[in-house]
């Protein structure tokens, strides 16, 4: 078989093992291949470079790879992800680095690969390491984006030839769709993470909503009842409310929902608490290791609060403003009963404060229950 002469700059090949070591192109389809794999598998875009510049120090005889990437605004470098054997002093990226300096700012610059044959004769190079010889510089570019800079520094100054240029030419193409396919992949978990804020938000007040709330109560639930812990619920109900639309008008009603909303919030303000619109004029509020002492106390504070806002209601039958009825109920879960208890028992209480005169609060105990 007739031995295969390597490129210059290509690792040179044992005589005896000529036969079987790879063509450049064999090695280029190769590294494309390993790079298309680390743009699929890698976590995030930082595993992604990594991956991608120690699979080029590892396959090629190069000194140091680097991917530096720019800002959104192609202003300045942002971030650089290096791999080689030798040790590469960094400058300081907190976008301190603009494009108007270095090689790879020159790079940026006119938008073309820039080879360094002498480094030091280049009045653009930045020393990483005193060894370095020879340099080579690809825009990473996809469709109309220059995300960054591929940087290929090697100790031999014969080193880039123009096949070994143009294996980083394709490279940096590949890294390109890898950071772009990256990239879109952080925007979708971003707008994902956005879309269940979102989607756990009640539109007008603000506060969480009834999915949020029944999601809370079932992991509170569980966790009470493992901790033996109690688990309390307010449930707070506007008086009058429908005769407060009637003559005020539901944007007036609305507002008034607001308000209840963010007095609520202030009272459930443990880090464990929720406050959620649980429907129509009806707000909760969840208070986990709340017994019920603890949590009567924090509805006859809401209610007092709710009255100093001093909402006008001038249909109200109750007083001028704008009031609540609220039931309180509170138990140590037991982990074989079900969340709709302690709804049952605040349900319970609420309608008793209603039938008592509103502008109360109730809390009776809760049958066959460990209230706590
Ligand atoms: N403005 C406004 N009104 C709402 C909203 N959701 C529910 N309501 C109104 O709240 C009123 C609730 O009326 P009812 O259930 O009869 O209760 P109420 O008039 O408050 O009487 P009591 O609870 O017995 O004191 C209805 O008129 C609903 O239209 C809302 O988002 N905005």
């Amino acid at each position: 078989m007739a031995s295969r002469d390597p490129k210059p700059g290509w690792p040179a090949v044992p005589a005896e093992n000529a036969g079987d070591a790879p063509t450049p192109a064999a090695m280029l389809a190769e590294i494309l291949a390993q790079v298309s794999r680390e743009a699929l598998q890698g976590e995030d875009l930082d595993a992604v470079l990594r991956g991608i510049v120690d699979c080029l120090v590892q396959r090629l005889p190069v000194a140091i790879a680097s991917i530096i990437l720019l800002n959104d605004v192609g202003t300045h470098f942002e971030r650089e992800v290096y791999a080689g054997e030798l040790l590469l002093v960094q400058p300081e990226l907190d976008n301190d680095w603009p494009v108007t300096l270095g090689a790879a700012g020159r790079c940026v610059r006119t938008g073309q690969p820039l080879l360094v044959t002498d480094v030091e004769g280049d009045p653009d190079y930045v020393a990483g390491n005193p060894s370095v010889r020879a340099e080579y510089l690809v825009p990473i570019r996809h469709r109309a984006r220059l995300h960054g800079v591929l940087n290929i520094e090697s100790t031999d100054a014969g080193f880039f030839t123009a096949d070994v240029c143009a294996v980083f030419d394709a490279v940096a193409d590949q890294i390109a769709g890898a950071i772009h396919l990256a990239r879109m992949a952080d925007q979708l978990e971003a707008a994902n993470r956005k879309l269940r804020q979102l989607s756990s938000i009640d539109g007008l007040t603000g506060i969480a909503n009834r999915r949020r709330f029944d999601e809370q109560l079932q992991a509170d639930w569980a966790r009470c009842a493992r901790e033996r812990q109690p688990l309390a619920l307010l449930l707070v109900d506007a008086d009058r409310f429908k005769a407060l639309n009637d003559a005020c008008g539901h944007l007036y009603g609305d507002e008034c929902l607001r308000q209840l909303a963010r007095v609520c919030a202030q009272l459930a303000d443990g880090e464990e608490d929720l406050v959620a619109r649980y429907g129509g004029e009806e707000l909760v509020l969840l208070l986990p290791r709340r017994d019920g002492a603890a949590a009567g106390l924090v509805a006859e504070q809401l209610r007092a609060l709710v009255e100093e806002e001093a909402m006008a209601h001038p249909s109200s039958t109750v007083a001028p403003v704008v009031t609540v009825s609220i039931g309180v109920a509170a138990l140590v879960p037991r982990p074989q009963g079900s969340p709709q208890q302690l709804i049952a028992a605040a349900d319970a209480a609420l309608y008793a404060a209603k039938a008592g005169g509103r502008n109360r609060v109730e809390h009776p105990p809760v049958a066959g229950a460990e209230d706590g």
